[in-house]
């Protein structure tokens, strides 16, 4: 079976679990490993019929390709990508969307803790291009830490049509950049908003970055050029969050 359908960690567990249940097939916990932080993901497996194995270090080591397991391993269905059509639908019934946009974020660690902030922040979907970006892998759902099960991820097959499309539907697109002369801080980030991230080494690719309403900056008081995109994205979806909550 491929590496792409096994999750592993206590909270990328305990999440499909929790959220998609009928996605596990089947798991595996550490020989000995009889802790409270395991207590409730063994009893949501037992209520959902999974059946649990126990296994060696070595053996969860290698189903989970030497990721950081913590003990736990799940052999799961892939997890549902959703494409165009139900970003549409889901925007229908969205009073205010708040949306974050990844332009070929390739790095599973960037996306997964993007998806992190995501949750965090309480945006409605990530949208991403369906080529040049890193799928929902195993690290970046144990990166994640349970986000990548609960945030509505959209790949979708055109993204400056994309972003043209969520402008007609009244959605302001900010992108961040480096060089923008705008700072983030002085940017009106309430209402109907999508905010787009560019890739690690490339940034925003110009179409994107032409389909955007405002580019702003995050000021940057030392000696490096630019943020970590997962910081960054961080950074901007909480000043959305202060406006949007003030
Ligand atoms: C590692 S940076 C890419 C750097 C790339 N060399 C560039 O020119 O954009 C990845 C993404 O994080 C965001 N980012 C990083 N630092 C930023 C900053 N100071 N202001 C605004 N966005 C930033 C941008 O969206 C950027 O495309």
């Amino acid at each position: 079976m491929k590496k792409q359908d096994m999750t592993f960690g206590l909270h990328a567990v305990e999440a499909v679990l929790k959220n998609s249940p009928e996605r596990v097939i089947e798991m595996w916990v550490l020989q000995g490993r009889d802790d409270a932080r395991l207590t409730p993901i063994l009893a949501m497996a037992a209520e959902w019929g999974v059946s649990v194995q126990y296994a060696s270090r070595k053996a969860l080591d290698e189903k989970s390709d030497g990721g950081q397991h913590q003990g736990v391993v799940a052999k799961v269905k892939p997890a549902k990508i959703l494409s165009d059509n139900e970003l549409s639908a889901m925007l229908e019934k969205t009073e205010v969307p708040f949306l974050l946009i990844l332009d070929g974020v390739t790095d599973p660690h960037n996306l997964g803790a993007c998806l992190r902030n995501a949750d965090a922040a309480g945006v409605h979907g990530v949208i991403v291009p369906k080529d040049n970006s890193v799928g929902l892998t195993p690290v970046v759902s144990k990166v994640a830490c349970g986000a990548a099960e609960v945030v509505p991820l959209y790949q979708v097959t055109n993204l400056a049509r994309t972003m043209r499309s969520l402008q007609e539907k009244g959605i302001w697109i900010i992108g961040a950049a480096g060089e923008a002369d705008c700072e983030l801080y002085q940017a009106s980030l309430t209402g109907p908003l999508a905010i787009a991230m560019g890739a690690e080494g490339k940034g925003l690719r110009r179409l994107s970055r032409e389909s955007c309403d405002t580019l702003v900056s995050i000021p940057m008081a030392g000696s490096v050029s630019s943020l970590n995109v997962s910081v960054a994205t961080g950074v901007c979806l909480f000043e959305a969050v202060r406006q949007r909550l003030a």
